[in-house]
């Protein structure tokens, strides 16, 4: 038996919570041997968990696979195709096809050692079908990759077929094998494999790449069995993080959870209000993969508090992604309050921010979307930001500081209102019973003279509902102030 690590992840401002102290796990082996033709053994409880199962799976799928984790550091030379189609979908027709570009390039570079040495924009309406280009343009581009000394293709479309694969291959590359062909879904899951950290982010992302591993494989039985595994394994890690929450949920200790496009500063937000220096920013896509949880105090009620640090999200995120993530997401879901954090100063603010709402709506209850707080980062970065016609923008920097204070106390006020606290003003003796009474059980926000009698005091109180009825009970005799 050992003693769950993920532990120190619960801690309020660098001090483990007690709720998480004595839950054990046993120690689970997870197995692959025979199925993948190897007698290797694969514990999850090691880090080398994911090479190993990644290595197992490449054992088998090297010549139509070439993922193998020694792969991962290689130096690639990318050619980039961004495809300018019409959108039907509302959230990407604010956006650009430049834009577009600028972002498939930025997922690229986030990879260690890659670069995209050329790249156009080209005009298609056949992304569906086997040839997505025309013949003239595909001439054009088959010289333009082959003088380019591109070793990998990046053609940004979701995901592309079989079919277009080979097409491609025949048509662009000459046939060429030493050119590996990418779409969006392939560069999104090489960023998270590398930037994954726990156990669980990484048997999800092995089990997004799963369909995607059997859809080239005539042995489908080899990836069902993988499949099993991996969603077994997954679901017993889920149940115990589950139990942990269950905990939190008990103690009455809420959540906040933090959503966003990826980059607009979640992490960096998080660090601002918990000063927790384990949180390392960085200015990367997909920095954040794990989704981690933060304590912190509120100011004016020393309430307890948590925030849970997100995956961030891009426009047409592949589905195969969105339901891998889901089961952990979930706990984020349940939050006490939703904050949607926004890079104001990104060209493509607009369409980052419904593509947002988009996902969230889609994962979470109406209620939740109802009273979350879309909060605008990076203003030190703005000159002018747009007015907002229905409500009064929340607008900050994480950098500069600006507006955190005011968001804070924002924050306190829901979540107070959200657990049941009650603001009140009461008339006490001083040195009473009951004025010893509240200083203990409920929070004092204010102490002010009471014009009448000196003997007594006005204490404005935070109250929530259960101690408010029993402090009535107790003394039925104490008078609100007006
Ligand atoms: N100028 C400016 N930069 C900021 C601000 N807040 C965050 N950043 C920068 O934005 C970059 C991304 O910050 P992160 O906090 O890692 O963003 P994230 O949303 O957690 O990103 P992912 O986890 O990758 O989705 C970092 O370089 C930060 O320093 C801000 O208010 N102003
Ligand atoms: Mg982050």
């Amino acid at each position: 038996m050992n003693i769950l690590r993920k532990i120190s992840k619960f801690s309020l401002n660098g001090q483990n919570l007690p709720i998480c102290r004595l839950i054990k796990i046993p120690k689970r082996k997870f197995c692959l041997k025979n199925r993948l033709q190897t007698e290797q053994e694969i514990s999850l409880d090691e880090n080398l968990y994911w090479d190993n199962l990644q290595s197992s799976l490449d054992e088998s799928s090297k010549a139509i696979y070439p993922n193998s984790s020694k792969l991962l550091k290689a130096e690639k030379n990318v050619f980039v195709l961004q495809l300018k189609m019409q959108y039907k979908s509302k959230a990407r027709q604010s956006t650009s096809a430049d834009l577009q570009l600028a972002e498939s390039i930025s997922l690229v570079e986030t990879l260690d050692n890659w670069k995209v040495i050329e790249s156009h924009i080209v005009g298609t309406k056949k992304s569906s079908s086997r040839e997505i280009f025309g013949s003239g343009n595909q001439d054009l581009l088959s010289k333009k990759i082959s003088s380019s000394g591109a070793d990998t293709l990046f053609i940004v479309i979701d995901r592309l077929t079989n079919l277009q694969v080979n097409g491609l291959r025949q048509t662009l590359l000459g046939n060429n094998p030493n050119i590996a062909i990418y779409d969006r879904y392939k560069i999104v899951l090489e960023i998270f494999k590398r930037n994954a950290r726990s156990s669980i982010a990484k048997l999800q992302i092995a089990l997004a790449e799963i369909p995607y591993l059997r859809h080239k494989f005539e042995n489908n039985e080899l990836f069902k069995n993988v499949e099993k595994r991996i969603r077994k394994e997954l679901d017993f890690k889920l149940k115990t993080r589950s139990l942990l929450n269950t905990q939190r949920r008990e103690k009455q200790i809420p959540l906040v959870s933090v959503f966003g496009y990826t980059n607009v500063g979640k992490t960096t937000f998080i660090k601002s209000i918990t000063n927790d220096e384990k949180l390392k920013p960085k200015n990367q896509l997909f920095a954040t993969l794990d989704i981690t949880y933060h304590g912190a105090s509120l100011c004016n009620s020393n309430q307890d508090i948590i925030f849970a640090d997100t995956i961030g999200f891009i426009n047409d995120i592949p589905h195969n992604l969105i339901e891998a993530f889901k089961t952990s997401l979930s706990d984020a879901l349940n939050a006490d309050l939703f904050i949607h954090l926004v890079d104001s100063s990104h060209p493509d603010r607009e369409a980052q921010e419904k593509s947002v709402n988009k996902i969230l709506l889609d994962l979470a209850p109406e209620e939740k979307m109802k009273d979350m707080l879309t909060v605008y980062n990076k203003i030190d970065k703005v000159k002018h930001f747009p007015k907002s016609s229905d409500t009064e923008r929340i607008m900050i920097s994480c950098k500069k500081g600006d507006g955190l204070i005011e968001l804070r106390n924002l924050i306190e006020k829901k979540i107070l209102k959200k657990l049941g606290y009650l603001e009140i003003t009461l008339r006490v003796a001083q040195g009473s019973e009951e004025f010893s009474y509240l200083y203990k059980n409920s929070i004092v926000k204010e102490v002010s003279e009471c014009d009448q009698d000196s003997n007594f005091v006005n204490l404005k109180v935070l109250f929530n509902k259960s101690n408010a009825l029993k402090f009535i009970k107790i003394y039925p005799n104490v008078k609100i102030s007006k």
